[in-house]
């Protein structure tokens, strides 16, 4: 099977006007159909970087990146991204928001937009399709970006912080609600996040970075009972405290370097 992503040896070096830095090197790594995979790792270890390459967004300084086979050139509609904040536009209601893809990619038609009504109904959102954003909670939002990033369809999501600015409650129901929704459609998708329990609880993989430069430092393989359940009662699962003081002691090693 063709992995999803594939990443052969990239290295990125930032230039500023000042100086170059080395900001992650020596990436490896495969993320199969349908695995969701997270990137953790202390501040300033690679993980937006390592996004930014596989978005497109970013070209690396070295190695090769691949997308379902092919090399990655630039933004693809393979590729959706959820970033910390929302970026819905205040002056479009929440229908003609989630609707924006389908319009820049020229694929609104009465099937696509009848798709993206279903999408908001599932995320408790169908009533809300001519408010504005700011007629909604954050939570609320940050699901309208959920729908806008699927309604594309893309095979791949990139999920950068997407929690963290959000209170504690609606955090861990979104988590659920984008597991169910991601596995339910056979999503592939890579999470970067600081929350080490969100990691456990929603990822089949957690990738452990360290810095100065970035290198993937570990990969631990979350157990079958963890990953079966949704990520809410995952963290009440034989093994998960242990797995996260495993984890959790290996990023105090890599702070004290
Ligand atoms: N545009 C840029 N120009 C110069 N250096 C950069 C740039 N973006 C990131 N860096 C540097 O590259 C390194 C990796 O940054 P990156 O944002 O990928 O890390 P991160 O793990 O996502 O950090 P955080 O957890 O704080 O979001 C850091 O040392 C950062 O300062």
């Amino acid at each position: 099977m063709v992995p999803v992503v594939e990443l052969n040896d990239i290295a990125h070096v930032y230039v500023t006007d000042r100086e170059a830095s080395l900001a992650v090197e020596g990436i490896h790594l495969k993320v199969e159909p349908g695995e969701f995979v997270s990137l953790v790792g202390p501040s300033g270890c690679g993980k937006t970087t390592i996004l930014s390459v596989i978005a497109g967004l970013l070209q690396p300084s070295k190695g090769a990146a691949y997308v379902n086979g092919d090399p990655i050139y630039g933004p693809s509609p393979e590729v959706g991204y959820m970033l910390q904040q929302d970026y819905l536009f205040p002056w479009r209601t929440i229908m003609d928001n989630a609707l924006i893809g389908l319009e820049l990619t020229e694929r609104l038609n009465p099937e696509s937009r009848s798709a993206v009504q279903n999408l908001l109904r599932e995320m408790g959102l169908g009533d809300s399709g001519n408010l504005y954003p700011s007629q909604l909670s954050g939570g609320m939002r940050q699901r309208v970006a959920l729908v806008r990033t699927l309604a594309t369809d893309p095979g791949l999501l990139l999920l950068d912080e997407p929690f963290s600015a959000l209170d504690y409650q609606t955090k861990l129901q979104l988590e659920d609600l984008i597991v169910e929704t991601l596995k339910e459609r056979g999503k592939t998708a890579i999470l970067v996040t600081h929350d080490l329990s969100e990691a456990i609880a929603m990822s089949d993989r957690v990738i452990l970075l360290n810095r100065n430069p970035g290198r993937i430092h570990r990969l631990f393989d979350i157990p079958e009972n963890i990953r079966r359940a949704q990520p809410f009662f995952a963290r009440k699962e034989p093994g998960f405290n242990e797995l996260f003081h495993e984890i959790w002691g290996e990023m105090q090693t890599i702070g004290k370097e």
